[in-house]
């Protein structure tokens, strides 16, 4: 588990970060999106016992990240957005080096490199040099590093930056698998698709704190309102029959010459008789269909909202 209570870092007279709680459960991943600059990394950094907290208090799996600091440290994988590799070093004894640093058994290291070597699409490749490796394939040896002592918490900053299509994909099943496994993860990154499709909760960070967290649903509602439908009809021609019809269960929207939109949270209640009144009327439906919501228009719309008011480093 993650626990941040009231956590806070400033750079001389910059507040980085202010104020910040946020829980992350075991078996939960939560993507902390923000801006450039927003306090993502600094967070990260004091979460995982890099970085003193400037305030409040860190816990991982319960250990306080000051007073515990090295325990801390083993209980934590991280990835960073620019992993330092020792480029001569071969893959296999790179993995061997830092699992001994890390206190792993050299016979149980030797089987996870093997595992995750081969998971990722590594294993062939082994025996060669780092330094010989693309941007992708170092940023994967960064990932199995972090998992090599198989940490109940894991921090991944931007973890598929630079990779293919086909690698950034293996790279994320991997991640949903790794949430299974019942740890915490905290990811940040920039590509919202992503954050949507990994994440169970969702934090935004501006300004150094939290201005909206919650589920991709629970957030969609808070802004948006109860699920958006909208319904085409045949013949554009009984468009005002239809709202007449339509007017005393559900508030309409007309959206333009056949389409009509509305909210509601009780879809699988409502439709059905708002269907069959159509039908008895002989309207016809050329189809009715849930407004997909994407995360991309939520974060820009909390950031736009938030934008709206001083910026909190200086409120
Ligand atoms: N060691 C430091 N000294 C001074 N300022 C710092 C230091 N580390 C971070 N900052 C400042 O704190 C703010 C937050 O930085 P941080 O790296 O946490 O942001 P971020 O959300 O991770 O940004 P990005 O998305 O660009 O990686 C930035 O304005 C940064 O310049």
């Amino acid at each position: 588990m993650i626990e941040a209570i009231q956590l806070g870092k400033q750079f001389g007279d910059f507040v980085a970060v202010r104020d910040l709680n946020l829980v992350v459960q075991p078996g939960e991943l939560v993507a902390l999106l923000g801006p450039n600059g927003a306090g993502k990394t600094t967070t990260v950094r004091m979460l995982a016992a890099i970085l003193p907290p400037g305030s409040g208090q860190a816990r991982i799996c319960g250990y306080d990240v000051v007073s515990h600091a090295q325990r801390v440290r083993g209980m934590v994988g991280l990835l960073t957005e620019y992993p330092g590799l020792y480029g001569r070093m071969a893959a296999l004894e790179y993995l061997a080096f830092f699992g001994a640093l890390l206190g792993v058994e050299a016979t149980l290291c030797r089987q996870r490199s093997e595992a995750l070597l081969r998971q990722f699409g590594l294993w062939e490749v082994r025996d060669r040099q780092l330094e010989s490796f693309s941007k992708g394939m170092r940023q994967k040896m960064a990932l199995i590093r972090a998992l090599i002592h198989d940490p109940p918490v894991l921090f991944l900053d931007e973890p598929t930056t630079a990779m293919d299509p086909q690698s950034a994909r293996t790279v994320r099943d991997a991640i949903g698998e790794l949430r299974s496994a019942q740890r915490s993860i905290l990811l940040t990154t920039h590509n919202l698709s992503e954050a949507e499709e990994l994440a169970d909760r969702i934090a935004i960070i501006r300004g150094g704190q939290i201005i909206a967290c919650g589920s991709f649903a629970e957030l969609s509602r808070q802004l948006l309102g109860e699920p958006a439908f909208e319904l085409k009809l045949t013949n554009p021609a009984d468009q005002p029959r239809a709202v007449a019809v339509l007017r005393d269960l559900v508030s309409v929207q007309v959206l333009d010459a056949d389409r009509l939109g509305w909210q509601t949270a009780e879809a699988h209640l409502l439709h059905p008789v708002l269907l069959n009144r159509l039908l008895t009327a002989g309207i016809g439906v050329h189809s009715l269909a849930e407004q997909p919501r994407r995360l991309e228009d939520l974060y820009l719309r909390i950031v736009a909202e938030d934008e709206a008011v001083p910026n909190p480093r200086s409120r």
